[in-house]
């Protein structure tokens, strides 16, 4: 028998609590594990190279760019321009999250930025994820910055920050602006944000959380509390970062950030125009087996010759050609021989005309894509603390 008190009378409440309960109870408890700060490599480094290398190494991030002038401005102006991306920790990550953030990152970060995640975990409540369990949200969240670590990502421009902690610390300056932002905007517009939600914008207002209208004042205001110059985010979060543009027109503290977006990569399946964690069959993830990589490719969309929707070709622009600056193909003789390719156009071209085919890209793509993962796989193996972090959160069994 145990007690607890009622919260509404304050006398106390009598329970039975059986063998059962209790080890369920306990099976139930979120484990705290031990990672070391990784934001102890923090220690940011200036470019060295000129306006133009920096501009050419930042053009492929951008699938838009509000816009370039102002980006040119604050390249020539400000050594360490400040970045920021934020995530919602929950499911499992995905090689679009893992490959080709981390790809991005650094592409900033060899052109002197200073890259701010912001761990939303909040904003992962907010949007119900992980049964609402911050506990579990906050060890996801560790999970994702462990797996970065360990794909390749540039840890001395980059910067780790919860939400949740830095909010308490300047409370005043967070939640000021919140409630300006909330005055300043009709519901309708803060509703067109659902999107960066992962909602439909005519979600109807009786089956809508008010928590869904608080969450883009919120995230508009990150841009803000962060003083991020550049808001480098994906397509799907476009919305609230031009919302923070037009609240500069109405502000007078405010400023318009600069917004790159970039390309969200296709699902694995004909039609599927995003990878996505809530759709399994879409997505290739960070801890899939070589096994696994190999039968998704095998089965992925990519009818020959064409181009358009066809995420093979998409992974290969995106990530292969991002990653390394060639692509080995190996073949029969009778079907044209080994051919090295050292650019995305021409193998392209290649595709187009039939002389590359389907059944000989995929292996070539896997391959690439499994040597990319491995030092993940390796990490969570070899390392004793990754391995009961990534135990930790797979006892959850998310699929979102
Ligand atoms: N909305 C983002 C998460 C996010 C939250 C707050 C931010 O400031 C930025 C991004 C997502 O769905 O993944």
């Amino acid at each position: 028998m145990f007690a607890t008190i009622d919260p509404l009378t304050g006398g106390l409440i009598w329970e039975v609590e059986g063998q059962k309960e209790k080890e369920q109870k306990e099976k139930n408890k979120v484990k705290y594990v031990e990672i070391k700060d990784v934001n102890i490599q923090f220690n940011p480094r200036p470019s060295r190279l000129s306006l133009e290398e920096k501009l050419k190494l930042l053009e492929p991030i951008g699938e838009e760019l509000i816009n370039k002038d102002e980006l040119i401005n604050l390249l020539k102006t400000k050594t360490f321009p400040i970045c920021y991306d934020g995530f919602e920790p929950s499911g499992r990550m995905h090689i679009a999250q893992g490959l080709l953030r981390a790809l991005n990152v650094n592409r900033l970060v060899d052109a002197g930025c200073i890259f701010i995640f912001w761990v939303a975990d909040w904003f992962a409540l907010l949007n119900n994820k992980m049964g609402g369990d911050l506990n579990k949200i906050k060890n996801v969240g560790r999970y994702f910055i462990e797996v970065w670590k360990a794909a390749g990502m540039k840890m001395h421009n980059v910067k780790f920050l919860w939400a949740s902690d830095e909010i308490n610390k300047r409370p005043n300056d967070y939640w000021l602006r919140v409630l300006d932002l909330a005055r300043k905007f009709n519901v309708s517009r803060i509703k067109r944000c659902g999107q960066i939600m992962g909602r439909n914008d005519d979600e109807q207002d009786d089956k809508m959380a008010v928590a869904q209208l608080f969450y883009p004042c919120m995230q508009c205001n990150d841009i803000f509390f962060l003083e991020a110059d550049i808001c480098q985010l994906g397509m799907d979060q476009r919305k609230v970062n031009m919302l923070a543009r037009e609240y500069a027109d109405k502000a007078s503290d405010a400023y318009k950030p600069i917004i790159m977006s970039h390309h969200m990569m296709m699902g694995l399946l004909e039609g599927q125009v995003k990878m996505s964690k809530s759709d399994l069959n879409s997505a290739i993830f960070m801890e899939d087996s070589a096994e696994d990589v190999k039968k998704k490719i095998k089965n992925a969309y990519c009818p020959p010759q064409v181009i358009k929707d066809n995420p093979v070709l998409d992974y290969t622009k995106e990530i292969i050609f991002g990653w390394r600056n060639k692509l080995l193909i190996q073949r029969k003789p009778e079907n044209g021989g080994d051919k090295e390719y050292i650019s995305y156009a021409e193998l392209e071209a290649d595709f187009i005309s039939g002389a590359l085919h389907p059944g000989d890209l995929k292996p070539a793509v896997t391959l690439v894509l499994n040597e990319l993962i491995q030092p993940v796989r390796d990490h969570f193996t070899k390392d004793p603390e990754a391995r009961a972090l990534l135990q930790e959160i797979r006892s959850y069994q998310v699929t979102k």
